[in-house]
């Protein structure tokens, strides 16, 4: 059987209403696709609290998790994802890459140019209210 994975994203946004896109790197799997970053949940973490921990590791940023936008389930060739996205500001500090190779603040209207994560198309759907 496939491995399950529970992964939570971030949504940030900046005073522009722009929203912060990461490009995975070519050491991760799924490399030269776009994600909302964030990662997986650890064992007894609650969504939140794994989606501040992964972005303080990721982008050495504080942040204050919002509202839920969006679960799904998405089954890749070699696992199954249940992502879910939430709103997040930052709350102190600015995203510095780590492990991505581009972080990009993009305007709403210009999200479905990019290539993303198979998982993360509903989000961004819903992003623009086309679901
Ligand atoms: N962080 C994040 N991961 C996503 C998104 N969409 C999506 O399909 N994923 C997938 C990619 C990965 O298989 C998994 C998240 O794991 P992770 O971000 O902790 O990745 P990782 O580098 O530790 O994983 P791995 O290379 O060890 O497999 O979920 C997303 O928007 N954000």
């Amino acid at each position: 059987m496939k491995k399950k994975i529970n992964v939570v994203g971030a949504v940030l946004t900046n005073n522009k209403k722009e929203i912060l896109c990461a490009l995975r790197g070519p050491q991760m799997s799924m490399s030269n696709y776009w994600e909302f970053p964030g990662g997986k949940i650890e064992a007894n973490e609650q969504p939140e609290e794994a989606l501040a921990r992964e972005i303080k590791e990721e982008l050495q940023c504080e942040i204050q998790v919002g509202e839920k936008i969006k679960a799904v389930d998405y089954d890749y060739e070699k696992v199954s994802v249940h992502l879910i996205t939430y709103w997040a500001t930052i709350a102190n500090g600015t995203p510095m890459k780590s492990e991505h190779a581009e972080l990009r603040w993009v305007p709403k209207a210009a999200l479905e140019k990019l290539e993303w994560a198979p998982a993360d198309i509903p989000t961004v759907k819903k992003l623009l209210g086309k679901i």
